[in-house]
């Protein structure tokens, strides 16, 4: 079974494997959305039902509370929980501060607000998603629906003062209408290929009338968990420095990968 995996679906579920290590009876979780962030869920799904893992889960997107729900872990919403202990989430890049950028799925708006209300984020990614300098992968802007195209021309203007390759912005669309979140609003995707200052990019962007949130989760993550093909596994954790290295055996999780696929 596991000869027809991807490696970089080998990579993104080694790394949410590895990442449930962070999760203790009785805590908080703040749980992502996405890909990797699904196979955690069923991972922590099978430490409850199996193990009797005691924890209560706070979603970051109405897909990922329906699968909590579906895997037997008990969903809170982040007023019920007021604070987290942990946050496990995917990224869709990282660079060498963990720095991030993240919404590839649309759900950045709830994923930044449960991650800033964390002791502590863990990001869980295959090793492809590192880059030196964040902005290849389209840095997504949740804007509210009135008068976006309006936002999109102010938003547009201003890339030309900042220091970045690319300026223009595209509008997420689902089929033939515009994607949107699970807040009600749309995504402006901005092609920037290289962002020069993240941080300012992250305050400037969210000083715009018309914009909710921005993907670049900047300073909010702690540990990254980077999963490669082979099974080997990278943990490094920006606050103390360390970086421990693992491999985990496909056998011992052969039928949850296999799960997974159906
Ligand atoms: O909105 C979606 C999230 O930010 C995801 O965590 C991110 O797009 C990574 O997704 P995946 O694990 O599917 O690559």
């Amino acid at each position: 079974m596991t000869g027809e995996l991807s490696p970089i679906d080998k990579a993104k579920f080694v790394a949410a494997k590895r990442s449930v290590d962070f999760v203790e009876d009785g805590m908080r979780v703040g749980l992502g959305t996405g890909s990797t962030a699904a196979w955690m869920v069923r991972c922590l799904g099978e430490l409850v039902c199996e193990d009797g893992l005691k924890i209560r889960g706070v979603p970051t997107s109405t897909r990922t509370a329906e699968l909590a729900r579906e895997v037997g872990i008990e969903v809170i919403s982040l007023d019920e929980a007021r604070w987290i202990d942990v946050t496990i989430d995917g990224a869709d890049e990282f660079d060498g501060n963990l720095n991030l950028i993240k919404g590839g799925g649309g759900a950045l708006l709830q994923e930044k607000i449960v991650a800033t209300a964390s002791d502590q984020m863990v990001v869980i990614t295959d090793a492809g998603k590192e880059v030196e300098k964040l902005g290849a992968f389209p840095l997504p802007v949740e804007v509210i629906p009135f008068g976006w195209q309006t936002t999109k021309s102010l938003i547009e203007e201003l890339l030309i003062s900042m220091d970045v390759l690319g300026r223009d912005a595209s509008l997420r669309m689902n089929g033939s209408r515009p994607f949107v979140t699970d807040e009600g609003n749309y995504i402006l995707d901005l092609h920037l290929g290289r962002i020069g200052d993240a941080h300012q990019m992250a305050m400037v962007l969210n000083q715009m009338p018309g914009v909710v949130e921005n993907g670049l989760f900047i300073d909010i993550c702690d540990v990254v968990v980077v999963g490669f093909g082979d099974g080997r596994v990278e943990t490094r954790d920006i606050n103390d420095g360390t970086v421990a290295e693992d491999r985990l055996d496909f056998v011992e999780t052969d039928n949850l990968f296999s799960d997974l696929q159906d």
